[in-house]
């Protein structure tokens, strides 16, 4: 900061070192005039190049941004003020006094004073936000773009509905004035009709406005949600495991809403109140100069009040936003885990848990309350100071003739609006910036590549279904490094075959079958299917080919044909309706009020565990797999469906891998392979291992005894 002031000085020095020589050169021509205002803006650009020059040589060519800032007030000062001065009072010449010369510098140094340290804060931080920030809403507008044409036609209405908005009141001042008989009266039906046509423009184009906006909203909205949730579903296993439902769906619904309605809303309030401000400025100054000055005089007192207000606002945004997805997750997960909830006895736990969160919530959104309370209240005083002033001063104008009682109430008609613009404008942009932090949450998670190897291409008509392990070692993402769920796995699942894989709990055995779904990738070593690695083949190939059923398979709400048919374009009744014979489960579907069009409820609710797990079979065999992956998938059912289950997946030559506890089933295996703590220790078939008597060996005396 020492830098940046010092250099603030010598630029300032510097600057007034030509401004001097420019007085000196007026004086001794002894000219009047320094060219006009001509002669005003090309002194200004002069000036830019010469201490932009110096600045360069000042700061080794990478000035500040704040040297920038106030090298461009200290040329554009003097020649925007000029312009102002000329429009209001064109016949009076350019001063060439010393005083006028020397305002420049000094308003250009107080007013970055206040800038960079009361407005902005300090430092680098600042700046660095403020790109990003920059960036984000740059960013932000581009997905605006299919949208374009609308939009141009949203703002075209905008401007329009602003500019019949604008001179009402001064219509409404003149009609007041005529009334009065101040002005001729042969005007009066005149004024009337342009007051009334300016109102119903202003209505007609305020409507197409703020529909074409919002339609313009709704569309950006659909493009959004969808694009965020394709890459949500395009995310590898491990991502929804760091990434709770919850946050997830608070993200794609609330904060997509939220950033699409902030920035085209608040786009839409910025353009049309700066547009206002400025034809208002306009005419306002052409009324009374004396009371625009007092409005203006609000103004940045205003600003620094929002920009402190802003800052606390955004903090407190942040945390109500982060309390927000946590209460939304902590119900969720309580009204989604329901059964255990209510069979262990959590009701009063969970119960306790949300009034904990909600009551965050409730501290949050008081502290809010009050910065919200105080600056209203600080704000409410800032403007009746002012109007008591202009109430004062309108008083001996109005008794001097020098203002009508007309041009008072277009004024004051005036007044409000134009704090509110200004408001509008202030509250716009900070709105703005306090949801960049939602803003870069979304494109955070639009921008993240799946950390998981691209499916190939490969999709050969026919496949065996042989499936080969090579030194498998796999860590789960989540898992320190160092534990390993599966170190250095071989093993071979062969076509036609049924192959058992058997281990105590957390042996790996769910981990193997895991990967052969590619819901993980190996960290070393690689799995083959018929000779060539998993990822070469297609992920729709892949997964119809390589069919998985689970203890505790995932059904959707839905009819039993959906859940069934799930994710398959050629589903037809008949082909379910032919595997639920050949696995016996057509009688209990037959047995249900709608048949195949039975609503099973959320999550298969509506069904016992033992039909979840005879849909779920049903759905895996409909895919006609060539290779059947069982995890535990037959638990649930009587020891005849199991049987009757296994013959079917056997049929056609399949390859079946079976996970399972129950050493009946896997007696039945062609093949057993024992897995313990992520490593092969035996395989062979069960009369081998028996007779090994081995880790199978004492696993099954274990069971018995
Ligand atoms: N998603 C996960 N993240 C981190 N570690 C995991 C995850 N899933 C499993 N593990 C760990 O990996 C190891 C192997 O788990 P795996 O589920 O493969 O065992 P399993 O033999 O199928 O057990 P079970 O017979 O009880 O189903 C265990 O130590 C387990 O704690």
């Amino acid at each position: 900061m020492r830098e940046v002031a010092v250099c603030g000085l010598f630029i300032l020095l510097f600057d007034a070192v030509l401004c001097l020589a420019l007085w000196a050169g007026l004086v001794i021509l002894k000219c009047s005039s320094c060219g006009g205002l001509v002669g005003v803006w090309a002194f200004g650009a002069l000036k830019w190049a010469v201490l932009h020059v110096f600045t360069s040589l000042l700061t080794d060519g990478k000035p500040r941004v704040e040297i920038c800032r106030l090298v461009a007030l200290l040329c554009l000062l003097f020649p925007v003020f000029e312009s102002g001065r000329m429009l209001m009072a064109p016949h009076t010449g350019p001063p060439t006094d010393l005083n006028m010369l020397l305002l420049g510098p000094v308003s250009s140094s107080l007013a970055c004073v206040v800038w960079e340290k009361v407005l902005c804060g300090d430092g680098k931080m600042k700046e660095d936000t403020e790109l990003g920030t920059r960036r984000l809403l740059m960013r932000m507008l581009t997905y605006f773009r299919p949208d374009s044409l609308y939009l141009f036609a949203a703002f075209s209405f905008l401007i329009l509905g602003v500019v019949c908005d604008t001179f009402i009141p001064l219509y409404q001042g003149r009609v007041i004035d005529m009334l009065r008989g101040e002005v001729l009266q042969s005007s009066f039906g005149y004024t009337v009709g342009q007051l009334a046509l300016l109102s119903f423009g202003s209505a007609v184009f305020s409507g197409l406005r703020g529909g074409t906006f919002m339609w313009t909203l709704a569309r950006l909205n659909n493009r959004l949600k969808c694009l965020l949730f394709h890459t949500f579903l395009q995310q590898e296993i491990h991502f929804f495991e760091e990434n709770k439902a919850g946050h997830l769906s608070s993200r794609l619904h609330s904060d997509v809403d939220k950033m699409g309605r902030t920035v085209a809303l608040n786009a839409n309030a910025l353009v049309r109140s700066i547009v206002k401000t400025c034809l208002m400025l306009k005419v306002m100054l052409g009324l009374s100069w004396e009371f625009t000055v007092l409005t203006c005089i609000e103004m940045p007192l205003l600003a620094v009040l929002q920009n402190r207000y802003i800052i606390w606002y955004k903090e407190l945004k942040d945390k109500m936003q982060d309390c927000h997805a946590e209460n939304k997750e902590l119900a969720f997960q309580t009204i989604s885990g329901i059964r255990t909830v209510r069979s262990c006895n959590g009701e009063r736990e969970e119960l306790r848990r949300y009034n904990e969160a909600l009551d965050q919530m409730y501290k949050v959104k008081r502290r809010s309350g009050i910065y919200s309370a105080v600056f209203l209240l600080v704000r409410r005083l800032v403007t009746l100071g002012i109007k008591i002033l202009m109430l004062v001063r309108a008083r001996s104008l109005i008794s001097s003739g020098h203002l009508s009682i007309g041009s008072l109430m277009s004024f004051f008609l005036y007044q409000k609006p134009m704090s509110s613009n200004l408001q509008e404008i202030l509250h716009g942009y900070g709105d703005t910036v306090s949801t960049v932090g939602v803003i870069s949450k979304v494109f955070n998670y639009l921008d993240r590549t799946p950390q998981c190897q691209k499916p190939g291409k490969l999709a050969p008509e026919k496949l065996q279904g042989r499936v080969v392990f090579q030194n498998v070692t796999f860590t789960y993402p989540s898992a320190p490094q160092e534990k390993p769920a599966l170190k250095s796995v071989s093993m071979e699942l062969h076509p036609g075959k049924m192959t058992a894989l058997v281990g105590p709990s957390g042996s790996g055995k769910t981990s193997c079958v895991s990967l052969m779904k590619r819901l993980y990738e190996p960290k070393h070593g690689q799995i083959l299917l018929d000779g060539r690695p998993l990822h070469d083949y297609k992920h729709k190939y892949l997964h119809q080919k390589m069919a998985l059923v689970s203890q505790n398979p995932v059904l959707f709400s839905g009819s039993l044909l959906y859940n069934i048919g799930y994710g398959l374009r050629d589903c037809t009744i008949e082909k379910v309706k032919e595997a639920a014979v050949r696995v016996n489960a057509d009688a209990f579907i037959s047995e249900m009020e709608n048949k195949y069009d039975t609503d099973i409820g959320e999550g298969g609710g509506k069904l016992s565990d033992g039909q979840k797990q005879s849909i779920a079979i049903i759905r895996a065999l409909v895919r006609e797999p060539q290779v059947i992956l069982l995890d535990e998938a037959t638990s649930k059912l009587d020891v005849e469906a199991q049987h009757v289950v296994l013959q079917e997946v056997l049929a056609c030559g399949r390859t079946v891998l079976v996970v399972a506890h129950q050493l009946k089933t896997v007696e039945k295996a062609d093949h057993i392979i024992f897995i313990e703590e992520g490593a092969v220790v035996e395989e062979g078939t069960h009369q081998e291992l028996m007779a090994k008597k081995g880790r199978y060996y004492r696993l099954k005396e274990e069971l018995f005894s």
